[in-house]
């Protein structure tokens, strides 16, 4: 069963910027990571899968139900943690879960939140305006599951968590989808956290998606990171016809850093050419493959495998 589909979703705001008709299939039980630099359109897709923000082209369903008009059902099978929690200061921890329990018409001691707040080692008698950042992160994720949701929607879960708290938090999303057949979606900046974490990655670049795929796929893409440094100093990528073999190639403190497919021939043979002072050649990490998506020069739209 396909929970999040989108056909040429788009969401134009006044300005010109938004996202352009993305195509995305995200599948029961998949944990799915959104990624893409600032301002790359994560948000505003959020909004929209949330019916927050209607979209202005385009076609979506979320868990079976093609979205328009309002689909208040809907809500109760679907969590959500913003980037940013608004919540009551001055009720406790405890009773904002029991609040939301309520809303949604359940025992707190019943819902996958009571299990979880031990273990994130939350403090719920305390008021809420006295809680540290990481506090208030660990109250929104316990409340985006009051209700054990069927998909779990979250806009950077992790900002504010310490990296024990983190581990903690991942452990927890996993034994969420594991044991519930929770679907997790969520965006993020951490490229880790997707390593970690997914299934799946959606590459979000300029309000376009520029990639969908397994971690394995990006990881197995053939190619060679290569750093050279010459004895000529300055930025020679025109000069050394370096830009020809890579576009993309980028000149940082006196290093060219460039990528090139599975054979070295025609590399070696310029660098060879060349009076070189340092060079490394080598398989970039996984890391680096997500930063060289981020940096590729824009390609025709939804021209790469998007499932
Ligand atoms: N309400 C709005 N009106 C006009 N432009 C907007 C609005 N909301 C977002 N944008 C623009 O749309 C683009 C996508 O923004 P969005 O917030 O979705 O990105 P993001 O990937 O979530 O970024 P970040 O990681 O910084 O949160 C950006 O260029 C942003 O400036």
């Amino acid at each position: 069963m396909i929970v999040i589909e989108a056909k040429k979703l788009t969401k134009r705001y006044g300005n010109g910027k938004g996202v352009q008709e993305l195509n995305l299939a995200v599948n029961k039980g998949e944990i799915f990571g959104f990624i893409g630099p600032n301002g790359a359109g994560k948000s505003t897709t959020i909004r929209m899968l949330l019916q927050l923000i209607a979209p202005t082209a385009g076609e979506l369903s979320i868990l079976g139900t093609r979205i328009g008009g309002d689909h208040p059902e809907l809500r109760a099978r679907i969590g959500y943690l913003p980037s940013e929690i608004r919540l009551f200061p001055d009720m406790t921890g405890k009773q904002a879960l029991e609040f939301a329990a309520a809303v949604h018409g359940i025992e707190l001691a019943n819902s996958p939140a009571a299990r979880y707040v031990e273990r994130l080692q939350l403090d719920t008698k305390q008021k809420i305006k006295s809680y540290s950042l990481g506090n208030r992160k660990k109250l929104g994720i316990l409340l985006s599951i009051v209700h054990n949701p069927d998909l779990l929607i979250l806009d950077e879960p992790t900002s504010g968590l310490d990296p024990l708290m983190q581990q903690e938090f991942y452990d927890m999303l996993r034994e969420l989808n594991e044991r519930h057949g929770t679907t997790i979606f969520f965006s993020t900046h951490v490229l880790t956290e997707v390593e970690k974490l997914c299934d799946r990655v959606a590459i979000i670049r300029e309000g376009r998606l520029i990639r969908v795929s397994t971690l394995e796929e990006i990881a197995a893409d053939g190619g060679h990171r290569i750093e050279a440094m010459f004895r000529e100093p300055g930025d020679k990528r025109d000069e050394y016809g370096i830009r020809a073999i890579d576009p993309g190639a980028i000149y940082e403190n006196g290093h060219h850093i460039f990528h090139v497919g599975s054979s070295l021939n025609d590399v070696l043979k310029l660098l060879s050419e060349k009076q070189v002072h340092e060079l490394n050649i080598r398989k970039p990490t996984l890391e680096e493959r997500f930063m060289d998506e981020y940096r590729k020069p824009q390609q025709q739209p939804q021209d790469r495998s998007v499932n």
